[in-house]
């Protein structure tokens, strides 16, 4: 061992380097080991990395020896090799060796450990746990996910998370069946990132019982030797496992009711919507919107009717009335047909109901669906107990109707009106007679209540509108002066964030300023929208919205009678085509009548004249040109006579085709009316 000093004369320190020279001692046991002089120095990059081999005695000398004399009588020439190594690379194989064995023998004792660990795992879980599994489409998968993440993870400190921060999903094939959820009160452009369980199982205790979660891959890991928490991040539809100590599932089941009763108290204030998707004749719920709730004070029309309205629902739902319907025989279903001008809240109504009764609302527009098969589908899915709400339901049979029309229409001076309304309503093949059979068939569900929208409801089909299917009709229609009133206290009236909407005005004020803005519109003349509309413009601004209304009012009528009087005219026109078209129908029968009269005269005279010379001549040649024979015998006679017989047949032929296409017109027009008298028969 040598040292060396440095001193720093100018700092006065004194920087001292102790270099250790290890001499290697190679015992050579076997006098063989000498044959391989003169040694060479030891490779000194090799003795650096394994310094801890290099002649070190890791062993005590004894365990060395021991180790040496086994090795040296399990592996021939082992002697040889461990002097090679040990006089070339100074390398103690010996050791080495004895490492290695420790390893190989720790590592089997961990595999062997695992096997067994996995068998105990495997026979606790059978004999000592219970255990309930859910499938991954199925909502109450999600819920007990979302309550790991709100109620286990940050708790524990997971280390091992997925995360989201997108909830709906694009409409590619693939993701066709995986649950699709929208929330609405995220209004952020970025939306929040959800931490959940990702694969693999998450324990935690629960009213004092050790519960176990294991999300399944439904493929396996990446790469085969990496854990399932560490490969790709769950789909979202993934089953679940969800076990617990000890032999009973009740404790299992009570832990879902919590994870229901969770997500619940999540939904309180929200509605939760579910739309209708149809893609690839596959039909089914597969979105869901959680909307804020929207509280039924804010949809304006007849107050008196909406406190009507929500009574019936009220009294509807209620338990006893199930009972009493079920005691009678009578089928346990409401329906209620919301009809009126566009933008007068009959889907808000709805929405609103929904919220008010805590019901999730199911939307399905009509026109949308191409076949009676779809609906039943829809409806079949359907919970015990929601809101289904059919939007357009005018637009049942419209196929059908349509095609009429278009069919009726079928004329040169068409503009095109009728058949873009045939072309934009044919995908709608819903039938009434289908939606009847759906909406109260052997099969129709009990217990849900169907709000049917329309804008024109006088050409609903009266099998639709009788009770039972319809239990009551309610108009929506231009707003009044006092629902304009309580609009405009609304959207003034409050506060936003714990600051006063219209900071500078007292409620009397806004109250005086409501009724002044009310007086400016004209009673029962705007649709609720439209002045809806006109608020937002001066949104925060009450003073304006009131001093304003009267010229917007003024502009907007103007706007609206034009709009009116455009859809006069063209209302007027089409009557006239219509009427011309009959009109022409008309000259064409008439036409039809008198050239087949025309033809008998012809005939009949043909006949007379013919008596008057040899009849049974005549009656030959009659014959003759009946069978078509006329040209054949060759005389002018016969040729003129097979000239008009030609002619005869010509005129006829046309009569026939004429009075055919008429038949045929008049069965198709016979059948569709048969078709429409059997619906309404049926129902
Ligand atoms: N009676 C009303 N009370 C309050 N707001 C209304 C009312 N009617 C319409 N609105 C407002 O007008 C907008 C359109 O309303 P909504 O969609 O409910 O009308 P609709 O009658 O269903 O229209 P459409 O027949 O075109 O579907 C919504 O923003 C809604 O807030």
């Amino acid at each position: 061992m040598t040292t060396s000093g440095l001193r720093n004369r100018d700092h006065g320190l004194t920087l001292t380097t102790t270099t250790t020279t290890t001499t290697t001692t190679t015992k050579n046991n076997n006098s063989n080991t000498t044959d391989f002089a003169p040694r060479a120095m030891p490779s000194p990059g090799i003795a650096n990395l394994l310094p801890q081999l290099n002649g070190t005695p890791i062993l005590g000398e004894e365990a060395r020896s021991s180790i040496q004399d086994i090795l040296k009588r399990i592996i021939p020439g082992w002697a040889a090799i461990d002097a090679f190594y040990s006089s070339w690379l100074n390398l103690d194989l010996t050791t080495l060796a004895a490492v290695l064995t420790v390893f190989g023998t720790v590592g089997s004792a961990v595999r062997d450990l695992r096997d067994v660990s996995l068998k105990l795992y495997w026979w606790i879980t059978t004999f000592f746990t219970a255990s309930i599994s859910i499938n991954g489409n199925d909502r109450l998968n999600r819920e007990v996910i979302n309550w790991l993440g709100a109620n286990v993870l940050t708790r524990q400190g997971t280390r091992i998370l997925t995360a989201s921060s997108e909830t709906i999903n694009n409409d590619s094939w693939s993701w066709r069946y995986r649950p699709v959820e929208r929330t609405d009160y995220h209004h952020e452009k970025r939306l929040p990132v959800t931490y959940l369980p990702t694969f693999g199982t998450t324990w935690f205790i629960h009213k004092y019982r050790l519960f176990m979660v294991k999300r399944i891959p439904k493929t396996s890991a990446y790469r085969a030797d990496m854990p399932e928490e560490f490969a790709s991040a769950p789909r979202g539809d993934e089953p679940l496992v969800i076990m617990c100590l000890g032999r009973s599932v009740d404790p299992i089941k009570g832990f879902l009711d919590t994870c229901r009763s969770f997500a619940d108290a999540q939904r309180e204030s929200f509605t939760t919507v579910r739309a209708a998707r149809s893609e690839y004749n596959m039909e089914c719920w597969d979105t869901t919107i959680l909307r804020p709730i929207r509280p039924i004070e804010t949809v304006h029309f007849d107050e008196k009717l909406k406190a009507e309205l929500v009574s019936d629902i009220r009294s509807y739902l209620d338990v006893s009335t199930r009972k009493f319907y079920n005691a009678r025989g009578i089928p346990y279903r409401r329906g209620y047909l919301l009809h009126g001008p566009p933008g007068t809240g009959k889907t808000s109504l709805s929405l609103a109901l929904a919220g008010h009764f805590g019901l999730d609302l199911y939307i399905l527009h009509i026109p949308s669906v191409r076949e009676d098969r779809e609906v039943e589908k829809l409806f079949t899915a359907l919970p015990p107990q929601c809101l289904i709400l059919l939007e357009d339901i005018d637009a049942v049979g419209m196929k059908r109707r349509a095609l009429k029309d278009a069919d009726e229409a079928d004329d040169s001076d068409s503009d095109g009106d009728d058949d873009d309304v045939a072309e934009r309503l044919t995908h709608c093949r819903c039938t009434l007679s289908g939606l009847l059979n759906i909406l109260d068939g052997v099969a129709a569900q009990e217990g849900r209540i169907v709000l049917m929208t329309s804008n024109v409801a006088d050409s609903l089909d009266p099998a639709l509108v009788r009770p039972g299917r319809i239990d009551r009709i309610i108009y929506l229609g231009e707003i009044s002066r006092e629902s304009a009133r309580l609009m405009f206290l609304r959207m003034y009236d409050g506060e936003e964030d714990g600051v006063s909407v219209v900071r500078d005005k007292s409620g009397a004020e806004l109250a005086a300023l409501a009724s002044e803005f009310a007086a400016g519109i004209a009673e029962r003349y705007f649709t609720p929208a439209q002045v809806q509309g006109f608020l937002l413009r001066y949104r925060g601004d009450a003073v304006g919205a009131a001093r304003e209304v009267r010229r917007w009012a003024e502009e907007e009528g103007r706007v609206m009678e034009e709009a009116r009087a455009k859809s006069r005219r063209v209302a007027e026109a089409r009557a006239r085509r219509k009427e011309r078209r009959k009109e022409r129908r008309r000259a064409r029968k008439a036409e039809d009548a008198e050239r087949a009269l025309a033809l008998a005269e012809r005939r009949k005279r043909k006949g007379a004249g013919a008596g008057g010379g040899d009849n049974e001549e005549a009656n030959e040649e009659a014959e003759g040109e009946e069978e078509g024979q006329g040209e054949i015998n060759g005389t002018k006679e016969c040729k003129v006579n097979g000239e008009k017989k030609g002619e005869a047949e010509n005129g006829e032929m046309t009569g026939r085709e004429e009075e055919k296409k008429e038949s045929g017109e008049k069965e198709n027009g016979d059948k569709s009316e048969a078709v429409e008298a059997k619906e309404n028969g049926e129902t």
